[in-house]
């Protein structure tokens, strides 16, 4: 049994219920351990507490060096980490081995971020300078999914240290083990004691930290409806920073354009990526109801027929890996037939590979029959093809979503690239590339359901630290003259 929780710098068994993870594409046991105790998640939030002083007192040059130190250690360890979140979910290993370079590449990434957009101003005003300084929130709770156990939760932690926060890391419980190996790395470069602290366990250790009173802000990677949750909870405490980071029912337009196997190959580098669990991942794909559509859409079919799933290691490596859990893996199966009930049909269809694990095949499915689309992220690849007719009844479909994450364009015309981004609501909005594989050096979130206007990645640093602005001088001087009615003898 694991020692799970990392708290105040020691590693301890949590006193809560058991709970365990599995490699989803074999079964095979990869941790077991317990989850924290209410006392627990008070403890590692007191630590957090207790630490905060000390590390926010340090000066930006000096967390950055400890900082820097982690990221020799992710460097060190790439294969390992690769390994690591390959084993716990599925994905396969050429994939995972992207993810720990992201994790170390988004140090350097978050040191410019930080300098450039909570760094220091001055500039003179009479007698006196006027200044601009950023200031940490102080404890933060930061949750992760299990999507990218590692990227996505490095994501808030690295520039919440930066900063000067303190943290208190909630893992997704379906992937305890990436994240104890994370936290271990952190501890081996030399991380003070309670600066970070690591709570795992199911959604009862969520709640019990999310609702905490010692908690000054939340920084959260999830799904739509947790998100909403928390949002609802945080209601009422405008003195709490919130950071969301959802899902979507992402929209992709095609256009006659001359390259259709290009437009083949970035279609499904959007949809079935990571197996179609990637929040940016194109849901709903926009074809011409035109002579042109059809010979795209066998293109497409055939492509997405011959996708290889398999095991994380297996050689040749396939494109898909597993999903996270054989419920997710039912899940899919269940999303495409609630969508044929409705009238869907389909053009490839998505199958259960083996019982007892989460692989499975990719499907295409044509809902164009369907009056109205159910407006849900099925989180899986299972992509949704709508033809169209006319380009701005294709906008309109696009944007019929409570969501907003990422959208985007194939079209050899940039008026109408321009005619799209202009109509389109979303945070993510791109031309002629896939939807997938954003860069950590822009900011990352969505609208509408998919965020609360706290942008990731590059714009993290905004929601790491508020601003202080302030008048100084170095002494007290009357001023040449008085105001009106104002004597001083
Ligand atoms: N926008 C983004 O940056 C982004 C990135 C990756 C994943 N996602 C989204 O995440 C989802 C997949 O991740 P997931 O299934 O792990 O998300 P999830 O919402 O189920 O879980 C996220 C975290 O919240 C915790 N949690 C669950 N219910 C809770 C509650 N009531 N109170 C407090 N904590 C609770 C979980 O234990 C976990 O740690 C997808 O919807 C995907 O689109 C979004
Ligand atoms: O599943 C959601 C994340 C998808 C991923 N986005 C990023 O990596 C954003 C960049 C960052 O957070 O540094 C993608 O677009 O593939």
């Amino acid at each position: 049994m694991t020692s799970s929780l990392f708290i105040n710098g020691q590693w301890e068994q949590g006193a809560g219920a058991a709970f365990s993870s599995i490699n989803p594409a074999t079964g095979e046991a990869v941790w077991q351990g317990h989850a924290a105790s209410p006392a627990q998640v008070d403890q590692a939030i007191q630590a957090a507490r207790d630490a905060f002083t000390a590390w926010a007192d340090l000066s930006f040059a000096e967390r950055c060096e400890q900082v820097q130190r982690y990221a020799d250690e992710l460097k060190a360890n790439k294969e390992l980490i690769a390994k690591t979140i390959a084993a716990e979910t599925g994905k396969p290993y050429w994939e995972t081995l992207t993810e720990a370079a992201a994790m170390a590449g988004k140090i350097d990434i978050s040191i410019k971020a930080a300098t450039e957009r909570t760094g220091e101003r001055e500039s003179d005003m009479p007698g006196a300078k006027a200044v601009l300084r950023h200031k940490p929130h102080g404890v933060v709770a930061v949750f992760g999914p299990y999507n990218f156990p590692g990227h996505l939760p490095n994501g808030h932690i690295v520039p919440a240290l930066l900063a000067g926060n303190t943290v208190v890391l909630k893992p997704s419980e379906l992937t305890p083990h990436v994240a104890q190996l994370m936290v271990q790395l952190w501890e081996k470069s030399g991380l003070p004691a309670g600066v970070l602290n690591l709570v795992q366990g199911e959604k009862e250790t969520g709640i019990a930290l999310a609702q905490h009173a010692g908690i000054d802000g939340l920084f959260f990677t999830g799904s739509s409806r947790t998100g909403h949750i928390l949002h609802e909870q945080f209601a009422g405490h405008p003195g709490k920073i919130l950071a969301l980071e959802m899902g979507g029912n992402n929209p992709l337009i095609i256009d006659e354009v001359a390259d259709v196997k290009a437009a083949v190959h970035e279609t499904i580098q959007s949809a079935y990526i990571t197996s179609g669990q990637r929040c940016t991942c194109a849901r709903r794909l926009f074809v011409p109801a035109t002579e042109w559509g059809d010979r795209f859409l066998e293109q497409l079919t055939s492509a997405v027929s011959q996708i290889e799933v398999g095991d994380a290691f297996a050689e040749p490596a396939p494109f898909m890996g597993s999903l996270i859990s054989e419920a997710a893996a039912d899940g899919m199966v269940a999303a495409q037939e609630t969508l044929r009930e409705l009238g869907a049909q389909s053009l490839v269809e998505l199958t259960k590979l083996k019982a007892g694990t989460g692989l499975v095949s990719p499907g295409l499915i044509d809902v164009t029959a369907i009056a109205e689309l159910p407006d849900e992220e099925y989180f899986g690849p299972l992509l949704q093809v709508i033809r169209y007719r006319d380009f701005d009844t294709a906008i309109a479909q696009a944007n019929a979503t409570s969501y907003g994450l990422s959208a985007g364009i194939f079209s050899d015309d940039e008026a109408t690239y321009q005619r799209f981004y202009r109509r389109i609501r979303a945070g993510i909005v791109n031309w002629n590339k896939q939807l997938t594989g954003a860069s950590s050096a822009a900011p990352f979130g969505g609208i509408g359901a998919s965020g609360n206007h706290r942008a990731s990645a590059y714009y993290a640093a905004d929601y790491c630290a508020y601003p202080v602005a302030g008048i100084e001088a170095d002494a007290l001087a009357l001023p040449a003259t008085l105001s009106p009615g104002l004597k001083i003898d």
